[in-house]
C-alpha cells in the first residue's frame, strides 16, 4: 500500500480528537483506536472491488500494512467508520441494502489477536453486522437408518437457497463418498475437544462411540448466507440445542418399523456388522427418549419416502407454490442513503438522513442499538439491530432484527 494522502497525513498530527474519532474525506473514511489510526479506503476507482485497509501507529507515525482477513465487495459511493470500543469499529456502506450496510471491522479483537501471533504482521478483519431475517432452524434427530440425510438431501436440493445444512464436526471416519467440510468436519478427537473447552460448539455428544458435534460458526456460517439451518443431530444434542439460545423447531423422524430400519442400515451398506448392531441397539434407547423426553415439536413416520418429504414440506411452511426464500424485509430498502451523517447517543449509533418527494422533504433517522451485538464465532462479530425512525411523524418501525 502507498504513502498516505495528505488530507490523512495532516489529519494525522492534529490527532483525529473528534469524539466519535470520524473522519472522512472522498472514497476515504478514517477512525482512531488508541494509538492507531485505521484508514478504510472504498476507492473512488471504479476497478477497485474491495476496500482497502491502512494502519497508521501514531507511536512510530508510519503506516502499516495490515493483512485484511476477508473485504467487503466495494458497491457504494458514501461510506463512514465510527470506533465502537477498543477493539471494533463500525463501518457503514452508504446506499447499500440494509443487510449488506453494516459491518465490523475487527481491530483487535482474540480472533484477530490469534491471527496476529500465527501471521506475526498486523491483522484486521471484516464481518457482517446484520443479516437478514431468517426463519427458525430446524433440528432433525431420529435412529441411524430412519432416512434423516435423505429427506434433508432432497429439501437441500429442491431448495438450495432456502436451506443450508450445518456441517457437524465428528471423530468418526469419513465413509466412501463422504466429502470432508462437506458432509462432515472430520476431525481429531484431542482438536475437537479443546475447541469444546474453549466455547467453540453449541452442543456435542458421544454418539455409537464416536464424538459429533455443532460448532457456533457451523450455524452461523448458514445464517449469514441468509439460509435456513437444518441440524441432523442426534436426541442428546437435540436437547442440549433446545436449552441453548438457539431457537429451533424440532423434528423427530421415526422408522415403520425395527425390521425396516435394520433392512434400511443394511442395505445402505456404510457400516461393518458390529457398527450395524451398535447402532440397532441405540436405535431403541433413541425411539423411547425421542417420543417421551418432551424435547421435539414434530414427530413424521418415513415409511413411504415421498408422503414423509411431503409431510415436512408442509410442516416447514413450504410446498410446490413456494420456492423462493423468506426474503429479509431490508432487501426492499436502500438503505442507509450516501448522503448521511452518524453519531452516538450510548449504546446507540444514529444515521441521519434528507429524503424527499414532490412535496416534502423530510428528516430520517435509523437507530443501530449496540447492546444487541454479540461476539458470535470468531470473526464474527453480528447482531446489530436496526429501526428506522420517521423524526417528521415520529413513527418508530422496525426495519430489521437479527436473530
Ligand atoms: N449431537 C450431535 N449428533 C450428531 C451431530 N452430527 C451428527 N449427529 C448424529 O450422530 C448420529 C450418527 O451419525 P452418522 O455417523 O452420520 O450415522 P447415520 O446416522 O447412521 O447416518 C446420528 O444420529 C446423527 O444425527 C452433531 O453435530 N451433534
Ligand atoms: N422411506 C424410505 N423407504 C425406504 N428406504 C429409505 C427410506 N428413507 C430412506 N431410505 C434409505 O435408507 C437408508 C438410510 O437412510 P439415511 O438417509 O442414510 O438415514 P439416516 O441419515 O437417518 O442415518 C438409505 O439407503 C436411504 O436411501
Amino acid at each position: 500500500m502507498g504513502e498516505a494522502p495528505a488530507f490523512f497525513a495532516h489529519d494525522l498530527k492534529e490527532g483525529f480528537l473528534n469524539g466519535f474519532g470520524l473522519k472522512s474525506k472522498g472514497c476515504e473514511t478514517a477512525t482512531v483506536i488508541g494509538n492507531k489510526t485505521y484508514l478504510v479506503d472504498g476507492g473512488c476507482d471504479e476497478l477497485l472491488l474491495s476496500f482497502k485497509v491502512q494502519i497508521f501507529d501514531h507511536s512510530q507515525g508510519t503506516p502499516i500494512n495490515p493483512v485484511v482477513l476477508g473485504t467487503i465487495p466495494n458497491s457504494c459511493k458514501g461510506h463512514s467508520a465510527i470506533a465502537l470500543n477498543e477493539d471494533r469499529i463500525l463501518f457503514i456502506k452508504g446506499g447499500s441494502p440494509l443487510d449488506d450496510a453494516f459491518w465490523f471491522l475487527e481491530v483487535d479483537t482474540p480472533y484477530v489477536q490469534e491471527q496476529r501471533k500465527s501471521l506475526g504482521c498486523e491483522v484486521v478483519a471484516w464481518s457482517k453486522g446484520v443479516r437478514g431475517t431468517v426463519e427458525k432452524p430446524v433440528v432433525v434427530s431420529g435412529p441411524s437408518g430412519v432416512g434423516k440425510g435423505t429427506l434433508i438431501s432432497m429439501l437441500m436440493k429442491e431448495f438450495p437457497t432456502l436451506f443450508g445444512f450445518s456441517v457437524s464436526h465428528t471423530t468418526r471416519a469419513p465413509r466412501n463418498m463422504e466429502k470432508d467440510g462437506l458432509h462432515y468436519h472430520f476431525t481429531e478427537r484431542s482438536v475437537m475437544e479443546k475447541d469444546i473447552k474453549e466455547g467453540k460448539f453449541l452442543e456435542f455428544a458421544s454418539v455409537h462411540g464416536n464424538l459429533y458435534g455443532t460448532s457456533v460458526e457451523a450455524v452461523e456460517v448458514v445464517a449469514d448466507a441468509g439460509k435456513r439451518c437444518i441440524l441432523d443431530i442426534d436426541v442428546q444434542g437435540a436437547r442440549s440445542v433446545r436449552a441453548s439460545s438457539l431457537d429451533a423447531i424440532f423434528i423427530f423422524i421415526c422408522p415403520p418399523s425395527m425390521a425396516e430400519l435394520e433392512k434400511r442400515l443394511r442395505a445402505r451398506g456404510t457400516e461393518t456388522e458390529e457398527q450395524i448392531l451398535k447402532r440397532l441397539r441405540n436405535a431403541e434407547a433413541e425411539i423411547k427418549e425421542g417420543e417421551s423426553s418432551g424435547i421435539f415439536d414434530h414427530f413424521l413416520f418415513n415409511d413411504n419416502l415421498e408422503e414423509c418429504y411431503l409431510s415436512l414440506k408442509k410442516l416447514l411452511g413450504i410446498d410446490a407454490s413456494v420456492n423462493t426464500c423468506t426474503e429479509s424485509i431490508s432487501e426492499d430498502l436502500d438503505l442507509p442513503p450516501i448522503v448521511h451523517s452518524v453519531s452516538r447517543i450510548d449504546n446507540k449509533i444514529i444515521i441521519s438522513y434528507r429524503t424527499s418527494d414532490l412535496d416534502n422533504e423530510s428528516q430520517k433517522m435509523i437507530v443501530l442499538d449496540l447492546s444487541s451485538i454479540k461476539g458470535g464465532a470468531p470473526g464474527r462479530t453480528r447482531g446489530l439491530e436496526a429501526y428506522a425512525i420517521d423524526s417528521v411523524t415520529n413513527g418508530s418501525t422496525m426495519i430489521n432484527q437479527t436473530s
